[in-house]
């Protein structure tokens, strides 16, 4: 028999080793507030997605950029070339840059800028929050529209404000928290299949984030608060390929397409080029925005986004102790193409779509 007395045990924070409070959303939101031009970038830049869902606008949307963002001078570097791609592109691509400071993990490694921002285990996360926002800021005023992974339900309130597109990942899609989120979420979300293939998942989770939800959450000044929301009517399906198959493939969308339409959903796919549609293999993901753009060209109308995967140079490179070994412009998660590469798909994208896509209706 155990003799509580003699154990003398805590039942409280019994792996917790310590708290530290950090700046609420209002006072990193005072630091760098949204000014007038930040937010004439997010206003356009959902309402251009949602557009695109709505069919009102016939160009395909395209979330592409690094697969995370660690060093914010590279990331700078990459947002200034972008932009000057997007408004070469824009009468057929709209284009988010993927500013992803998040990450979910299969089982361990570094999880982000946010959570972890110097790389080394100090978890500054309040610096990570700081410098996430500062980075999103300055992308919104110089016009560039930005997608991130919402993954920590309490990280919106700190910048959700300057994000036009929102992914739920395809580790939390099935997650009850994340669909609650994604349900007050202010942006367009793109939910991914499960990391099995699982399409259900998904389908599920879309009905989920339409319809209003009550749930515990922080307010702007960092209390607990009850978060009641409306729903979200813009949730959408990224298919990402999954348990070892891809699904970018037309008999896959076709079987998309079904499985929406028996869900009385909207026809809304977006395809993920990378993860399990490439295998991980940054070689793979032009070969496939090449087939999408066939599907599209032979008359496909459900596909209306892209994502890809896409840094200054090729690949991907180990974290290891000393960051100053790090390569510029390389990932330190998964593998992406570089620019170079980027810049051909994307123009070759906008010149195969020109005259292929329907005319804007109002
Ligand atoms: O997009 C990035 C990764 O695929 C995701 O974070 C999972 O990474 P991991 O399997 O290396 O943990
Ligand atoms: C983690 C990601 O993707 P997925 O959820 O599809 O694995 C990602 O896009 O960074």
């Amino acid at each position: 028999m155990v003799d509580p007395v003699a154990v003398n045990g805590s039942v409280d924070d019994v792996n917790v080793v310590s708290q530290e409070l950090l700046p609420t959303p209002e006072e990193v939101h005072r630091h760098l507030p949204l000014t007038e031009s930040a937010r004439d970038t997010v206003i356009v830049g959902r309402k251009c997605v949602e557009e695109i869902l709505d069919r009102k606008d016939p160009r395909i949307f395209m979330v592409i950029g690094p697969c995370s963002i660690h060093d914010v001078e590279a990331a700078r570097d990459y947002a200034r070339r972008l932009k000057a791609l997007a408004d070469e592109v824009k009468d057929t691509i709209f284009i988010v840059m993927r500013v992803y400071f998040e990450k979910p993990r299969t089982t361990v490694g570094w999880k982000g800028f946010i959570n972890d921002p110097h790389m080394d285990d100090s978890f500054r996360i309040d610096e990570g929050l700081h410098n996430a926002r500062a980075l999103l800021l300055e992308f919104a005023e110089m016009g560039l529209p930005t997608a991130t992974e919402a993954l920590d339900p309490i990280t919106p309130q700190y910048i959700s404000d300057l994000i036009t597109w929102t992914a739920i990942g395809a580790r939390t899609t099935e997650s009850q928290t994340h669909r609650e989120m994604a349900s007050g979420l202010s942006t367009p979300v793109g939910f991914k299949n499960g990391t099995d293939g699982n399409l259900t998942t998904a389908i599920n989770a879309l009905h989920s984030v339409a319809n209003p939800h009550s749930f515990l959450g922080i307010n702007y000044q960092g209390q607990c608060s009850i978060v009641r929301t409306r729903g979200n009517r813009y949730g959408h399906l990224v298919l990402r390929g999954g348990g070892g198959k891809p699904n970018y493939d037309s008999v896959s969308v076709a079987l998309c397409e079904k499985a929406l339409a028996d869900a009385g959903l909207p026809p809304n796919i977006v395809v993920d080029c990378s993860h399990a549609n490439s295998n991980k293999d940054p070689a793979l993901q032009t070969l496939v925005l090449d087939n999408l753009v066939n599907q599209i060209t032979e008359g496909n109308r459900s596909l209306v986004g892209m994502m890809v995967e896409s840094n200054i140079n090729w690949g991907n490179q180990k974290l290891t102790d000393d960051v100053s070994d790090l390569q510029y412009g390389v990932s330190i998660t998964d593998a992406c193409i570089d620019w170079e590469t980027t810049e051909q798909a994307v123009r070759d994208m906008a010149e195969r779509l020109q005259g292929a896509l329907p005319e804007r209706t109002e």
